[in-house]
């Protein structure tokens, strides 16, 4: 029986809680979790028609029982996001309040793996910028990973605490933190949070909470939106910490959510329940900066280690971009030649100087000699150019390339080629002869066997 096996306290807390709608509760969490997807409206569409939709999401789907993603060539391809549908409850709550339709600055404080800044990056103007910043050092590739196959180009990722974005005061229009907690949320999803549930834990969450909403309120301009989110039930930190930013200069902003929905409003902000909700459990509050105070931000007029290439390079990038004008070419100390958005120029500079670790800019690849061996965040860019040549693989040939074996053509090719599995790009091969060279980089190679599919 699964109810025993939870903390005794968890049991109470949540008794508590939902009083007689508590065995519901406890009978969802026994039952198989829902799977769902949020499509990347900015590749080609998956056939979605027969799917059940998430209705606060328009781009969130259930799929009927759960596949192998990682032996699905789309998935790969950056086509779609797997992510738990409480969470998508975001889209709706920045299409309430956010004024997408403008060019916003935004932060995604705890980022990895990318599931909300993949949904955010998908929401705003192309002349937005999105920080996506994860402490962990070893939770950045990960994001920058699942960022990449997203394939925006304007968007940051950065490896910093919460407390190093001080020069960065003001500067934001809206601040997301989706902070990590005590995961009760998850406890049908991760049987590891179990065990890791303590209410010791529980303080420590809420006060590292606390700690990160302090360090995120000033990074905010003058009317700007923090978001507080967490996958937990828990009043300590989530109504606590909501309650904190009302009493330090932040005017909740309530939502219209429909009953039907089965969303419960908490005053203080949202909560998602499994047995209410089709989804695990998620809570979110949307505040609003009341003072006034943005300081002035000076524009760095260079970027700091970034030179701009020679004139007879940007002859050779050009071509690999569908709108190679909205762009400039910069070349790092290390070789790697970047793209970088002219619309986002200056803020980009401002970034640059205020962060030490971070990455921006579409990777377009090195030159070696006179050769330029494109990367491969260009092949799954929403920026790459359409007329660059390809060839459309069968299913076994895609996941052959994510093998990273070598394949064999009928006809002779030469060149750099894109491999596509349903109009997607999936990355770059090169043409020598009758064979082709796989550019696939080693790090994304599939390891699971092939034949298990
Ligand atoms: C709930 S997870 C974020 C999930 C992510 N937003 C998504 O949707 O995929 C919380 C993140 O906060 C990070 N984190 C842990 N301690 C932190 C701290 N003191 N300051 C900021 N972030 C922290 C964790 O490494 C983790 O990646």
């Amino acid at each position: 029986m699964i109810e025993l096996s939870f903390p005794a306290k968890f049991r109470w807390q949540m008794e508590h809680q939902l009083g007689a709608s508590y065995p519901a509760f406890i009978d969802a969490l026994q039952q198989p979790l829902p799977v769902s997807i949020r499509v990347n409206p900015q590749k080609n569409g998956l056939p979605t028609t027969a799917l059940e939709p998430v209705l606060w999401c328009d781009t969130g789907f259930y799929l009927p029982e759960r596949p192998v993603f990682t032996l699905d060539p789309r998935f790969q391809a950056g086509a779609y996001y797997v992510q738990e549908a409480s969470s998508m409850l975001l889209a709706e709550a920045l299409r309430q309040t956010a004024r997408l339709e403008r060019p916003l600055r935004v932060l995604d404080l705890c980022a990895a793996p990318g599931g909300k800044s993949t949904l955010i990056a998908s929401l705003l103007t192309s002349e937005s910028l999105l920080v996506c910043n994860e402490v962990i050092r070893s939770r950045v590739p990960v994001l920058k990973e699942n960022l990449e196959k997203w394939g925006l180009p304007n968007v940051v990722v950065s490896n910093h605490d919460p407390e190093d974005f001080r020069a960065l005061h003001g500067f934001f229009d809206l601040v997301l933190v989706d902070a990590p907690c005590s995961g009760e949320g998850l406890f049908r999803k991760d049987p590891e949070a179990v065990l890791e549930w303590s209410e010791e834990n529980v303080r420590i969450c809420a006060a590292r909470q606390q700690r990160i909403l302090t360090a995120a309120a000033p990074l905010l301009c003058d009317d700007g939106l923090l978001l507080y989110s967490t996958c937990t039930y828990n009043d300590d930190e989530n109504r606590q910490n909501a309650q904190w930013l009302g009493e330090h200069g932040f005017e909740y902003l309530p939502l219209n959510l429909p009953e039907a929905w089965g969303v419960v409003d908490k005053t203080v902000g949202y909560q998602c329940y499994p047995h209410r909700v089709k989804g695990e459990g998620f809570f979110l509050s949307v505040f609003k900066k009341k003072q006034r105070s943005s300081p002035e931000m000076a524009v760095p007029r260079a970027f700091r280690s970034l030179k701009p290439v020679r004139n007879w390079q940007i002859k050779t990038l050009q071509p690999f971009l569908q709108q190679p004008d909205d762009f400039s070419f910069y070349v790092k100390p290390n070789g790697d030649v970047f793209a970088i958005p002219e619309a986002l120029s200056a803020d980009l500079r401002v970034v640059d100087a205020a962060l030490q670790n971070k990455g921006f800019g579409l990777e377009m690849g090195t030159f070696k000699g006179d050769d330029f061996i494109p990367s491969h965040a260009l092949a799954l860019s929403t920026a790459v150019s359409r007329q660059l040549p390809g060839i459309e693989l069968t299913k076994e040939d895609a996941m052959r390339f994510f093998k990273k074996e070598n394949l064999v053509l009928n006809e002779s090719v030469k060149g750099w080629l894109l491999a596509r599995y349903d109009g997607l790009n999936l990355g770059w091969l090169k043409g020598v002869g009758n064979r082709v060279n796989n550019y696939l980089p080693k790090e994304w190679r599939i390891r699971m066997d092939i034949k298990e599919y």
